[in-house]
């Protein structure tokens, strides 16, 4: 069976195209930036040449059209049509208390993530436009959902309440739902397979920072408490959004500069985080770029960003009684040597001993960067949402 996989995320639209006979992957991609000036997307066939272009993107619909060329294309293809994809798998950030788990996708399954789009203003409109492109271009394929939300599903409810009165959850389901859900529990398996523990028996601080970032504190294989909350806007600090702030300021401002709800919202999801800091990007390739060459606002923004996560590192520690291991993940995670060692180094009172040396060397692989001494273990994992959901999908597409 292939399995073509779509991860569309804020800013970013990742594919793998998988053959499930040998879990083998037969052409993996990303669509970067899209809807900044220049996105650009880059198609890995297996054993054929990569491509990378640069144009103009400006939302996930022409992203996926593009992604469905590159899969046939004449010199860089791995297909001779669209029609031998099997499945499709899509990744939804919010699925509410609905699902906790994968499903087919049905009109009543699109209905209830249409519904949840104000949690999820940034992803789940991403997702069904994947799905609609899909849809339009291979109308016969079954497409499958894995959310985001599923794997915390698991919090106790004394982790995922708000103290505020109770009718808000009741009549609304206002409570905190968390996101990255699939990455989570990817990064949190491949650390007890690196670490050659049973997850049974470890904790787990698990750090995806990205465009969106979130951490999450896994107990015993279980998600027990995660910095986003109802929406991706609460937590860390990311990059257009604010994360964790007074809830006072929102209404203070909406008041003094008469701002409408959704001109709010815009504020927190889109003008927020790194971009506002910085004044400069969100993307944090350019900040760290600009700070080392001196900006005092991409330093002002750096600094947040590592002390807000530093805080929660703290805080789930404190949480689980204990960590066993912290993991890095995403974007920023896989890649910033920078944001890795800032953020270590100063976690000497949990048992931390980070090694500067193994921080540097590659990426692209699972590594250990703390030393061998170190109490806590320090880890990078690549995160593989995409294969996560191929699983599921294979899985419910072959019991049909
Ligand atoms: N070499 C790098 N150094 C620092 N940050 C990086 C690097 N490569 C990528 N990033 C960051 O990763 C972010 C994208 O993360 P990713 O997890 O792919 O995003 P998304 O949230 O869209 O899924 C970019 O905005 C950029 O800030
Ligand atoms: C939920 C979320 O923020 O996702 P991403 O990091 O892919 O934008
Ligand atoms: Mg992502």
């Amino acid at each position: 069976m292939k399995v073509l996989v779509i991860n569309a995320g804020s800013s970013s639209l990742k594919y793998q195209l998988f053959n499930m006979a040998n879990n083998d992957v037969l052409a993996k991609g990303r669509v970067e930036r899209i809807g900044m000036d220049s996105a650009i997307l880059v198609h890995e066939p297996k054993d054929k040449e990569e491509i990378k272009e640069v144009s103009e993107i400006l939302e996930h619909t022409t992203a996926i059209r593009k992604v469905l060329d590159k899969l046939v294309d004449k010199q860089q293809g791995v297909l001779v049509s669209i029609d031998e994809i099997d499945a499709v798998g899509h990744r939804v950030v919010h699925g509410g208390e609905a699902f906790s788990g994968s499903v087919i996708v049905d009109d009543s399954v699109k209905k209830e993530i249409t519904r949840l789009i104000d949690l999820a203003p940034l992803h789940n409109p991403a997702a069904l436009l994947g799905l609609s492109a899909v849809q339009t271009n291979m109308p016969n394929v079954p497409n499958v959902f894995t959310f985001d939300t599923a794997f915390h599903q698991t919090m106790p409810k004394s982790a995922y309440m708000y103290a505020i009165p109770t009718i808000f959850y009741t009549k609304h389901k206002v409570r905190r739902y968390g996101a990255h859900g699939t990455s989570h529990l990817y990064v949190g398996e491949r650390t007890a397979e690196f670490l050659g523990r049973p997850i049974e028996e470890l904790k787990i601080i698990s750090c995806h920072i990205g465009n969106g970032a979130s951490v999450t504190a896994i107990d015993g294989g279980k998600s027990v408490d995660t910095s986003m909350g109802m929406t991706p806007l609460e937590g860390l600090m990311m990059g257009t959004r604010s994360g964790d702030i007074d809830p006072a300021v929102v209404t203070y401002a909406m008041g003094k500069e008469d701002l409408t709800v959704s001109e709010a919202n815009s504020m927190l999801n889109k003008h927020s985080g790194l971009l506002a800091i910085s004044k400069i990007s969100s993307d944090m390739r350019e900040v760290t770029e600009a700070m080392e060459a001196g900006d005092q606002n991409a330093q002002l923004a750096f600094d947040m960003y590592i002390y807000r996560l530093r805080k929660y590192i703290g805080a789930y520690a404190a949480a689980m009684d204990g960590v066993d291991a912290i993991v890095f993940t995403a974007g920023v995670g896989e890649n910033s040597v920078v944001v890795r060692e800032a953020v270590c180094t100063k976690l000497n009172f949990l048992g931390v001993e980070f090694d500067s040396e193994r921080n540097k060397t590659g990426r692209g692989f699972d590594k250990r960067i703390s030393k061998d001494t170190s109490k806590v273990e320090v880890l990078v994992i690549p995160t593989n949402e995409e294969w996560m959901i191929a699983r599921d999908t294979f899985e419910l597409v072959s019991k049909k």
